[in-house]
């Protein structure tokens, strides 16, 4: 009644790829001695790492919620001003997401339960915006001046970017990674910076400053860089950081360029910041 050792090492070892699971439960298992014993156990191991991403998705959208949540009542009682508020959600936001990554198992489904977080957001934005459903928390937190509408630009483009670099790039790339980075790290710091201390403009765009342009340059690059470190460590991704460093530096200054730029109007910070950052990205780093 005991199971052979390969099952038990089997049901314990890393959560099972869909490949081997295929393969155990093939014909060819039991004629190498794996017999159909090891697949009661190999089911519970697919089984488990279903249930163990599922209880991921629930406790990052559970962070999702509360973070809106926290800097709804911050500025409800306020202690932040409502577009300080916002921007912290923003900086938060995508940073927490790439933090909340390595929770997930190694499956290579992993990356959908992750993507499920920022298209949850996406369809509460959706709803709001259209005014199918009224949450005046997400509204307060995540918009200028409480326009239900404007959720339907910067947020929403943000989170269909989250949801792209955990679809497309997800842990094993640096190009995801910096994207986010400098999105919600490098694009959010210019705004707090660059309105509080932003006098002298941009000769090209009266409406960004040196201030907010230097800001989002070294906040981006260092958080880039960090956030490559944590990832690095953590074994998803190998880099030479002799050459990673200017090639973050270079992507840092090219996304830091681009958001200057006096397009708002026709193409969102959330959407021409991270798409040109994956781009230099892409060629920079050759992935
Ligand atoms: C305020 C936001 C974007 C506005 O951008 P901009 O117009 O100022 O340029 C961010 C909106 C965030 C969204 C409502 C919530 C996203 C949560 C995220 C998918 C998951 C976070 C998980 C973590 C564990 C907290
Ligand atoms: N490079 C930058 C970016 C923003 N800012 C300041 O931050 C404000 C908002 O910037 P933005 O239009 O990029 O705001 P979001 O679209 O990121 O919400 C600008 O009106 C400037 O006052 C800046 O001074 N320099």
């Amino acid at each position: 009644r005991t199971p052979p050792p390969c099952a038990t090492f089997l049901r314990w070892s890393k959560p099972l790829t869909d490949g081997t699971v295929r393969f155990l439960r093939s014909p060819v298992a039991p004629a190498i001695g794996l017999d159909q014993r090891v697949s009661r156990f190999v089911a519970p191991a697919a089984a488990e790492d279903l249930l163990y991403n599922a209880g991921a998705t629930v406790g990052v959208l559970g962070g999702a919620y509360a973070l809106v949540r926290s800097f709804d009542e911050l500025t409800r009682r306020n202690i932040l001003h409502q577009g300080l508020s916002r921007k912290l959600v923003h900086i938060l936001s995508g940073l927490l997401f790439l933090f909340s990554w390595p929770i997930f198992s190694n499956s290579p489904k992993a990356r959908y339960f992750a993507a499920f977080v920022p298209l949850v957001n996406c369809l509460r934005l959706l709803a709001n915006g259209l005014s199918l459903a009224s949450d005046e928390g997400l509204i307060k937190s995540v918009t200028r001046d409480g326009d239900p509408l404007e959720l339907l630009r910067g947020p929403l483009y943000y989170v269909l970017i989250l949801t792209l670099c955990a679809l497309v790039f997800w842990r094993e790339s640096p190009i995801g990674v910096v994207s986010l980075a400098m999105m919600s790290g490098g694009d959010g710091v210019a705004d707090i910076i660059g309105r509080r201390y932003g006098s002298m403009k941009i000769p090209y765009n009266q409406n960004k400053s040196w201030a907010g342009s230097i800001s989002m340059l070294v906040f981006g690059f260092f958080v880039s860089i960090g956030m490559l470190y944590y990832y690095s460590v953590l074994g998803y991704i190998h880099l030479d950081w002799t050459s990673t460093v200017p090639r973050v530096a270079l992507i840092s200054f090219v996304a830091t360029i681009v958001e200057s730029l006096p397009i708002t109007e026709v193409v969102d910070d959330n959407i021409s910041v991270p798409l040109v950052t994956m781009a230099v990205a892409f060629f920079t780093f050759r992935y």
